[in-house]
């Protein structure tokens, strides 16, 4: 493998440092800005730039430390900042998610200043409440390496305590995945997720045969079997409580349901919209935005809610906590459904790590809310939608960031706009 000296010079959105070698770009995994490196070239195939990895520190950032991730230290694909200061660590997720918004927003010196990155918690470790594991040979529970689909049995810092006790040989089958997830009561339940379709028939196929199941493997359904505790978890947010499906979404971050839920109430009653409201909480989940605004004291009154997910378990769990409230459940796709919604007055989307993209940009805009609240947990994807709302006469008013993955690059990002 070629081998380069480099200057890291920058951080990119993604984790990577960025340095440069005979006038390419070379994006360095495991490399911190001030630091000179000697890494392993892993992708050359692009003319404009390259992938390497760091083999050896030369020069190291004071920001440096001792991994904190044992399991990221041994090659899992966890937590790639654990060797980065947690503060400056956050420092960096500012950085890169302020610079998307000016490259790929398109957000100048008029917008909002580019948002902090606020910790969730006081420790950058034991803040996961669900994580999902690979069963390996004889039993054994591990992550899957970063680079390798190796299992790593080391256990990462991630995870509440309690959440990997004692998991080998607890009942998974090899080949099979464990979703954990920890309710709020800190009970932990276990799901065990069959292997995906393409590993269960990929023998004797040639190569595209294997491409085709790996297709059809990711929308194929999946068996669960509960292997420890029950089905649902109980999880709560102030006064309300709601079963969700263990292999279902929920956050990871222990702290995030609250935060983001006040920090919802907060950006809407900051805009100032007052009086009756009719609300749309799309990629609404188990309805988590429409219970907090519905419960609100602050800001709007909202009178109704079309909430839309494709998830029909999470949707069963909106369903018996949102029962005795005005809320109307639409299973499938936001793009499918939206343009044949009541118009709203306030909408909130908080689409998966794609962002909600163009075709569901625009129908919200041509619904003509007075506020949107949009939440994204990709940087670079929520920095594109938030651009296209800019560029169709929506102001972002206020904008806020979290430190939602500590020890990892992602960060979080929650945004009000106003038409
Ligand atoms: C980031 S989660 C947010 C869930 C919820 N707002 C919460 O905080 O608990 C994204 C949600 O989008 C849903 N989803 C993914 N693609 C979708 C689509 N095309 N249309 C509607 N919902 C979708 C998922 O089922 C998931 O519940």
């Amino acid at each position: 493998m070629t081998e380069l000296e480099l200057e890291v010079t920058g951080y990119a959105n993604g984790g990577s440092g960025i340095a440069r070698s005979n006038g390419r770009v070379v994006f360095v995994e495991g490399g911190l800005p001030g630091e000179r490196v000697r890494a392993a070239v892993t992708d050359d195939s692009r003319a404009s730039y390259a992938k390497a990895t760091v083999v050896d520190v030369l020069d190291a950032s004071p920001h440096r430390i001792d991994p904190l991730c044992p399991a990221a230290a041994a090659g899992a694909g966890c937590c790639d900042l654990s060797f980065v200061d947690p503060a400056h660590a956050r420092e960096l997720g500012a950085e890169a998610l302020a610079d998307v918004l000016r490259r790929i927003g398109g957000f100048g010196a008029d917008a909002p200043t580019p948002p902090v990155v606020d910790p969730l918690g006081d420790e950058p470790s034991g803040w996961r409440v669900r994580t999902r594991l690979a069963v390996g040979p004889g039993g054994v529970v591990g992550l899957r390496g970063r680079r390798s689909s190796d299992l790593v049995t080391v256990p990462c810092a991630g995870p509440v305590a309690g959440l990997l006790d004692g998991l080998d040989g607890i009942g998974g089958a090899p080949g099979t995945e464990l979703v954990l997830a920890a309710d709020s009561e800190g009970t932990r339940h276990i799901a065990e997720l069959s292997a995906p379709a393409d590993r269960r028939g990929r023998r004797g196929k040639d190569r595209r045969g294997r491409a085709q199941s790996s297709r059809s493997a990711h929308t194929a359904p999946r068996s669960v079997r509960t292997v420890q505790g029950h089905t649902h978890a109980v999880q709560t947010i102030g006064p309300r409580t709601w079963t969700v499906p263990v292999t279902g979404f929920w956050q990871a971050h222990r702290q995030a349901p609250a935060a983001y839920t006040s920090t919802v109430v907060d950006l809407v009653a900051g805009v100032g919209l007052t009086g009756d409201v009719h609300m749309w909480d799309l990629y609404g989940g188990v309805g988590v935005f429409s219970a907090c605004m519905l419960d609100a004291t602050d800001g709007p009154t909202v009178t109704g809610v079309d909430l839309v997910d494709t998830d029909p378990g999470a949707l069963a769990a909106a369903e018996r906590t949102l029962a005795d409230d005005q809320v109307e459940i639409h299973r499938g796709a936001v793009a499918d459904i939206v343009s044949s919604l009541r118009a709203p007055d306030l909408v909130i989307s908080d689409p998966p790590r794609s962002g909600a993209g163009a075709a569901v940009v625009d129908a919200i805009v041509a619904a003509r809310p007075a506020v949107v609240v949009h939440v994204g947990c990709d940087a670079a994807a929520f920095a594109r939608d938030l651009g296209r709302f800019a560029a169709q006469g929506y102001t972002v008013r206020d904008w806020r960031g979290f430190d939602a993955f500590p020890m990892t690059n992602h960060v979080e990002g929650i945004a009000v706009l106003t038409r």
